[in-house]
Parts: C-alpha cells; sequence; structure tokens
C-alpha cells in the first residue's frame, strides 16, 4: 500500500476522456477523503451476456486497476437490471425481463437469477474484479419511488401510461449525446399523450388487463420503474451526488445517460438548477465490439459468448488480451482470425513467462520492480488507459536483457496487478483447452500428432497425409515447424 501511494504522488497524472466534454481531462477525485467513486451501467439479466457487452466490463476493470494502481481507495458499484429496460432505450416496447421469462416459461425470478450468475461467472473467468457492491434494481424498488416522489412536482407529469419526466424542465437536456441526428429522434417511439419526444417514463404504470410478473404499487398506480431512474437511485444512494466516474458503452451517450442526467440534475437542484450539474465528474463510454453485420447485440440474435468460445476451446482470458488489443475508445472487430491470433499473443507471452521461471532463482519473494520499465507502464495506461501501448510495454519489458531474470519476474508481477493477464500463474497447459465437440481427446491427438511426425521423418508420405487428414476432420490443425512449438491447433470456422 505504501508503495502504492508513493506511486500515485510521483506516477503522470492521469487523463481521461470526459464524454460530457468531449475532451481529454486531468482526473483528481472529487473528496479524497472518500476516495474514488464509479458507478458502472450493469447487464440486463435477460438473457446471456455477448461478449460485446463483456467488453465493457473489461474496460471498466482496468478502470478500476489503475484508479487503485495510483493510489486511490475505490468504491465500484455495478448494478444488475432486473426490471425496466425496455425493448428500446427509449420508452418503448415490452420490458426485456418479462418477454425474456415468457418466451423460457419461467419466472422472471428464475430467469434473473439464471443469468445474474451467468455473467459473474464470465467475469470471473475474465479476471474482472468483483465490484465493491454489485446492486440489484428489484432491491430498490422503495428508493426508487422516493426519489420519483421527490422529483414529481416540478419535472414530471402523469399520463395513461405512466409518470414521464418532461426533458424541458432542465436545462441542456442531452448535453452529453451532443446533436441529436435524425437516426436518434428516429430510434424514439411515440407514446400517447407525451408532450415531447425525448420525454422518458420514471415510472410505467400496467395497463389494464396487463398480466405482469413484477409490479409493485406507487402513488400512481400499479406499475414499475423506468430504466434510467434505476442508475439515478442506486449510484445517488451509493456513492451520492457527485460521484467521480460514471461509465458505460458509447450507446449509453445517447439516451440512457442524458436521461439519468436529467433526473439528477431534477434531484440535486430542487428548483435553483447548478448550471453543469450532472451527478458525476467524469462520464465514460467504451466503443463496441463489432463484427462483420455491425455492432454485437443481443436484440439482434446471433451473438458469441464467452462460452461458447471456451467450448470452441479458447481460453477466456485470450478475449481479455483481445480487448486489452485495443484501446477502449475504438472500435474493436470480432471474428475467429482475430481471437485466435489474440489466443497466440498469449501463448507467447506464457512462453516467454515461463522460460524466465525456468531460469530464475528466485528467494521467498519476487525482488522490487524495474523503476525505469514501471514508469514506461504508468506513463501509458495514465494516458486515457493506453492498454495497446502498455502490451508493448510489457512484452519489451520481458525481453530487456538489461534486466535479470528475476527483475523482470518482480516487474511483471507489479504489470499482472494492472493488466490482470495472470501471466505469472498460467501454464502452457492451460492454454490448451478442449472443445466440447471435440471427436478427440487431448491425448489422442498428441498420439497423432507424434505418428505423423515419425511418418514424415521415415518419408511415408501417405501415412502422414491420413493422420493430417483424421486430425483436420476432428476440427484439429496441425502446424508443421510452428515457431512456438505449437505443433497443433483447434480451428475455429
Ligand atoms: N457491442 C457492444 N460492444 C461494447 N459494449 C456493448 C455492446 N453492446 C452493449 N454494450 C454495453 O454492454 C453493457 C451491458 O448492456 P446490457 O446488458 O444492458 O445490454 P443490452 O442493451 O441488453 O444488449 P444489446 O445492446 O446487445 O441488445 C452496457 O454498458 C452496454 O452499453
Ligand atoms: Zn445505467
Amino acid at each position: 500500500m505504501a508503495q502504492a501511494k508513493a506511486r500515485a504522488m510521483t506516477g503522470a497524472p492521469l487523463t481521461l476522456y470526459n464524454s460530457l466534454t468531449r475532451s481529454l481531462e486531468t482526473f483528481e477525485p472529487l473528496d479524497p477523503k472518500k476516495g474514488v467513486r464509479v458507478y458502472s451501467c450493469g447487464p440486463t439479466v435477460y438473457n446471456y451476456a455477448h461478449l460485446g457487452n463483456l467488453r465493457a466490463y473489461v474496460f471498466t476493470d482496468t478502470l478500476s486497476r489503475v484508479l487503485t494502481w495510483k493510489g486511490y481507495a475505490l468504491t465500484h458499484v455495478i448494478n444488475i437490471t432486473d426490471v425496466g429496460h425496455l425493448t428500446s432505450d427509449a420508452d418503448a416496447g415490452d420490458d426485456k425481463m418479462e418477454a425474456a421469462a415468457r418466451k423460457q416459461q419461467q419466472s422472471i425470478w428464475e430467469v434473473a437469477a439464471h443469468y445474474t450468475q451467468a455473467f459473474k461467472d464470465n467475469v470471473a473467468a475474465l479476471n474482472i474484479r468483483a465490484p465493491t457492491r454489485w446492486s440489484v434494481a428489484t432491491d430498490h424498488i422503495g428508493e426508487m419511488i422516493d426519489f420519483a416522489k421527490r422529483i414529481a412536482p416540478d419535472h414530471c407529469y402523469e399520463i395513461d401510461s405512466g409518470l414521464y419526466f418532461d426533458a424541458t424542465t432542465v436545462p441542456d437536456y442531452g448535453r452529453l449525446a451532443g446533436a441529436r441526428d435524425d437516426a436518434g429522434e428516429g430510434r424514439i417511439d411515440p407514446v400517447a399523450g407525451k408532450r415531447h419526444a425525448q420525454d422518458f417514463a420514471i415510472w410505467r404504470k400496467s395497463a389494464p388487463g396487463e398480466q405482469r410478473q413484477m409490479e409493485w404499487d406507487s402513488p400512481w398506480g400499479k406499475g414499475a420503474p423506468g430504466w434510467h431512474l434505476e442508475c439515478s437511485v442506486m449510484s445517488e444512494k451509493y456513492l451520492g451526488f457527485p460521484f467521480d466516474i460514471h461509465t458505460g458503452g458509447i450507446d449509453h451517450r445517447e439516451i440512457h445517460h442524458p436521461n439519468e442526467i436529467a433526473q439528477n440534475q431534477a434531484f440535486c437542484a430542487c428548483g435553483t438548477m447548478q448550471p453543469g450539474f450532472t451527478g458525476a465528474h467524469f462520464w465514460m463510454h467504451n466503443n463496441f465490439l463489432v463484427d462483420r453485420t455491425g455492432k454485437m447485440s443481443k436484440s439482434k440474435g446471433g451473438f458469441s459468448t464467452l462460452f461458447a468460445l471456451v467450448e470452441a476451446g479458447i481460453h477466456p482470458l485470450a478475449y481479455r488480451l483481445l480487448c486489452l488489443q485495443a484501446h477502449y475508445r475504438s472500435e474493436l472487430e470480432f471474428g475467429a482470425d482475430h481471437i485466435l491470433a489474440a489466443l497466440t499473443r498469449l501463448k507467447r507471452l506464457v512462453m516467454a513467462v515461463q522460460t524466465l521461471r525456468d531460469r530464475a532463482e528466485l528467494g521467498d519473494a519476487f525482488p522490487a520492480p524495474n523503476e525505469a520499465a514501471i514508469a514506461e507502464l504508468d506513463a501509458a495506461i495514465s494516458d486515457d488507459l493506453n492498454t495497446p501501448k502498455a502490451l508493448t510495454v510489457l512484452e519489451a519489458m520481458l525481453a530487456n536483457k538489461k534486466l535479470s531474470v528475476e527483475e523482470r519476474l518482480g516487474t511483471l508481477q507489479a504489470f499482472d496487478a494492472l493488466l490482470g493477464l495472470t501471466l505469472l500463474e498460467l501454464r502452457r497447459e492451460d492454454l490448451r483447452l478442449q472443445p466440447l465437440n471435440a471427436t478427440l481427446g487431448e491425448h489422442e491427438v498428441r498420439q497423432r500428432v507424434e505418428r505423423r511426425r515419425d511418418a514424415r521423418a521415415a518419408k511415408d508420405f501417405a501415412a502422414s497425409d491420413r493422420l493430417r487428414d483424421e486430425l483436420t476432420a476432428a476440427g484439429v490443425d496441425v502446424m508443421d515447424g510452428d515457431p512456438m512449438g505449437w505443433d497443433w491447433q483447434i480451428r475455429l470456422d
């Protein structure tokens, strides 16, 4: 801890991109006594998280590791949305949870419990640190009603379908989104009786005759809270306004976060609107994971999960590395080639570390990290979390012959805490996962690869080709002369 504190004072200033000002700003905690307070919009647990969703949490994990590295005490809240998120972000359509429960013929609570656990399993597999608190939306309905009661008199109006927030009652509505283009407006479905297109539901009343599994009594009738309200309420409850950093995917910059900001303005100002007040100091957004069809999205279907990746035999940390290879504000493309290349890079790293370990003479503890390498890493991540640069610093450090083998391992320990790749623990064998649909076991693959090598050595090309075909049919690619000595890999289609 003492070492971490010293780093915060001597390290580079931390610069982060604030979507609110569309500029890079130097980060300082708003109230150092409270440490740094971060809120991240969490998953809607109606389905498995896709790899794009998980990119959002690799990003928040990097942010939280960097803040810890800088020596700050961190309070990080991620919510679990188990009510209120409609099929359209802008208050139209069905509740995603209700729709999923109907389709899966299960209770919403079962659906939520199953996908919440699956999400937490993904988080653990990616070595994303658990936040200080997971806060579940349905545990906060009372607070949501109280919040709504406080802002309703000056900012809301009631119509048949519920209580709506009048976006014209706060200054500068939508500043975070910037100018809304026609496509943005087009996403806002009309709701009968709404005063303005941008107005949004604070409380949705259950329609007469509607069978909802989740509904609560409120001053505006039986119903459920709006999705935007949840995040305002839970961030205020656990972090207090204003807190330091609010994160989410870049889609939230358009509707969800501007609406949270409007609610926060209404909640805090109580008639005397403070200029520029938004509830959080920094609003940060990760860009999308895209595939050939565009943004990966649950709503669109055909998405990839981490579970599917592992079933195909890819180690989950290869996906973490793929995310770190791109800056969080750039789009990142996902495809079989991309993930296999990331896996190869991870293998190289693991083998480099293993070679060092084999050569090292370590006592009870690792030696102190090399200060120059630490400073270089610190400069990279202090520059708006430049993880692609950090990875090249890592590789250069591991290969730096001017440092002793032991010193490199000691430095790696510090790097690992920041990048979360667990390079000191991973072994070459760990990276060889067995695909679920494999027709040959690892041992059988090995035997065939060796028999094929012998056949080639004996110039028995017919036998060697037959063995290769057999392996190909089993989904295994043989790699003759692989520089890393990795003589086979599973094939991803
Ligand atoms: N393709 C993507 N790339 C990166 N982040 C994403 C992507 N899709 C969603 N996110 C982010 O993932 C987080 C969790 O979102 P959530 O579970 O509410 O997704 P969703 O809106 O139901 O999913 P989808 O948009 O895929 O239908 C949010 O911060 C969201 O902005
Ligand atoms: Zn949110």
